[in-house]
């Protein structure tokens, strides 16, 4: 019954030209991946034959060819007519598998079955022409599979070729670029660099002067190749990390996982990176390049060096592009972790001119570290520079001179006070900066340290009060004053503090600004939330902010000479006002910006002669 539509029992029909647009758009980054399948299958290829025999030769050629034509063949095991229909005519079928485990099995590259048809990706056609190593009687067989899902085999003459495979691309009308020597040369060394195998590329000479074969593999990896000594090797490693990764380290940092089956160099990065920005590593998978932007090798606080590492134990993704995320990734991270926080710690350790190198590069890195690792951050706390009032210097140094580090969460406060605390000599540590709060606030908790936020009260002590006479003779204008600032939820007093250049400063406590919050919301609460909130807010009701002005400061004592009902006295207490939240680095509100704009207009009105009395000079010239 032909129009039964019931089945059982059939197989799936795979639309091959799907699948194809399905690996080059979506799988796979782009077409280049084509020559790493290539190389891989010619590898594995080689490492299946010498499975049996040991002495088997291990290359392979690439020969780009005229009309965008290439061919790459290998050493290895080749395939019997009966292998050829099997293994080449099952998208997903793959030689490699161990079927008791479903995986890959460790000795290869290859594991998923598909590699083959990223192929299609550059060409219409794949032909391969193949002679097993394993069964002498078997003759060579020629498979030609199309874009279109159909293929041809042919068994060839017994002794037409030589044990081993060579596949044939024809390029893509719009695709030979990629089948150029060129751009042959340039994959084949990006992923096949590290290879054990005698990699080759064939290349024009110049003027017509023939072919040559170019080797891009090396036979050892650059970090385990014997050196004369230690200076050779590290001016080696340096040399190979420029020409991979196109900078010279500060140092590098041997890597080695033997559970991974992972060796490799961290590089430490010459020039500061911004923390957040992640870090990327070049990473070959059994000697084939994986990427040159893996992430997830490392925890997020090392993102001041750049790994080349390869593994013979972790698996990759289906794309091949980033490490799969299992029990073996996850150990081998946290090792690698280790090597590197060692010599971060050794390195801090020591003085030399590395260490002050790594210090001054690298400090927001270290920062980042000593906030989830006690034993760097006590040594970061002896050689990583912050800014204090007292200049550059060490926390450690802070702690020695004055037995406790006091110090600012927030650039604005530190700017604030900074020009008063540092004329009183006080030292204060700017931790305003990413990290800084956080190290600040867990060096608190070590034994040994006192550390502790600055307080208004801590500035507003070491201000001197102004001598009783005085405050008499500015009592009315004080008063004035404070009518003027106390809109702006700030209070206002005078004292005497050097420097006598700055005129005021704006303090403000953190409880004190919490408190204030806490009163804005009673004010616009109802009555019942009004009473709760009542309750935290305290009976206290002064303002967060307070301006301090400068006795010892010229202008100030003239403003405060003005009569207290003078406009230009609320003028200037204004324009003060705004000066000094300027200089605290804060922005300007709405409200503060009018004052400055008002103020600036009575100021102007007093210090010019009346307008009609400006004498109109356009008309004198005429
Ligand atoms: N050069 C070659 N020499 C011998 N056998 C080959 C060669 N190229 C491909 N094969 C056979 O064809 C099979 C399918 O190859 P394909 O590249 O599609 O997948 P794979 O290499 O097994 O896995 P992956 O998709 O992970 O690359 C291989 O398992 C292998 O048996």
């Amino acid at each position: 019954m032909h129009d039964d539509p019931t089945a059982a029992g059939r197989a799936f029909q795979v639309d091959l030209r799907g699948v194809v647009d399905l690996l080059a758009r979506h799988l796979y980054s782009g077409p280049r991946v084509y020559v790493r399948e290539l190389l891989q299958n010619g590898v594995d290829a080689i490492t299946a034959r010498r499975a049996v025999d040991p002495d088997a030769p291990a290359t392979v050629r690439l020969r780009p060819g005229p009309g965008g034509t290439l061919e790459v063949t290998d050493s290895g095991v080749g395939l019997t007519p009966a292998q050829a229909e099997e293994l080449l005519a099952t998208v997903g079928r793959s030689s490699k598998r161990d079927l008791d485990l479903g995986l890959g099995r460790e000795e290869f590259l290859g594991q998923f079955g598909i590699g083959l048809l990223s192929a299609f990706m550059v060409a219409d056609e794949i032909e391969l022409v193949s002679r097993s190593a394993v069964d002498p009687q078997a003759p060579p067989v020629r498979w030609v599979g199309y874009a279109d899902g159909r293929y041809d085999l042919t068994v060839l003459p017994v002794g037409s070729v030589d044990v081993g495979s060579t596949v044939r691309l024809r390029a893509r009308p719009d695709m030979d670029h990629w089948l150029t020597a060129e751009t042959v040369v340039a994959l084949a060394q990006e992923f096949g660099s590290l290879l054990p195998v005698d990699v080759a590329v064939e290349v024009p000479l110049p003027g017509d002067e023939g072919t040559a074969w170019r080797r891009v593999s090396e036979p050892v990896l650059p970090w385990r190749a014997t050196y004369a000594d230690d200076e050779e090797r590290r001016a080696a490693l340096a040399a190979y990390c420029e020409r991979t990764l196109g900078f010279t380290p500060l140092a590098h940092i041997d890597l080695d996982v033997p559970l991974a089956g992972l060796s490799g160099v961290a590089y430490v990065l010459p020039t500061a990176v911004p923390p957040g920005a992640g870090s990327r590593h070049r990473v070959y998978l059994k000697r084939m390049l994986l990427g040159t932007q893996v992430e997830d090798l490392l925890p997020d606080w090392a993102f001041f060096v750049r790994c080349v590492v390869d593994t013979s134990v972790l698996r990759p993704t289906a794309s091949r592009e980033q490490l799969y995320t299992d029990d073996a990734l996850l150990a081998a991270q946290e090792a690698l972790a280790a090597q590197v926080r060692t010599w971060t710690v050794a390195t801090l350790t020591s003085p030399s001119e590395l260490s002050r190198d790594v210090v001054t590069t690298h400090h927001l890195a270290l920062r980042s570290l000593a906030v989830v690792d006690d034993e760097v951050l006590d040594l970061t706390a002896q050689v990583l520079p912050f800014e204090t009032t007292d200049g550059t210097q060490t926390l450690a140094q802070v702690r020695d001179d004055h037995g406790e580090v006091l110090h600012t969460t927030r650039v604005e406060d530190f700017r604030r006070v900074a020009p008063v605390a540092r004329a009183q000599g006080m030292t204060i540590v700017n931790a305003g900066y990413v990290y800084d709060a956080e190290l600040l606030a867990r060096l608190a908790r070590r034994p040994g340290w006192r550390v502790r936020e600055l307080q208004a009260r801590d500035v507003a002590q070491v201000l001197e009060p102004v001598e009783p006479h005085r405050e008499l003779e500015v009592l009315d204008q004080v008063q004035a004053a404070r009518e003027v600032v106390r809109p702006l939820d700030c209070d206002l007093v005078v004292r005497r503090f050097a420097p006598e250049q700055v005129p005021a400063v704006l303090l403000e406590d953190r409880d004190g600004r919490h408190e204030s919050d806490v009163r804005r919301a009673v004010s616009e609460a109802d009555d019942l939330w009004g009473g709760v909130l009542a309750g935290f807010a305290g009976a206290d009701t002064e303002p967060a902010r307070r301006l301090v002005l400068n006795d010892d400061n010229p202008t100030v004592r003239r403003l405060l000479a003005a009569a207290p009902d003078a406009p230009v006295l609320a003028a200037g207490v204004r324009s003060l006002y705004v000066t000094a939240v300027l200089l605290a680095g804060e922005p300007l509100r709405v409200r503060e910006a009018e004052l400055m704009n008002d103020a600036m207009g009575v100021l102007l009105e007093a210090g010019l002669p009346p307008a009609s009395r400006v004498p109109d000079e356009t008309q004198e010239d005429a």
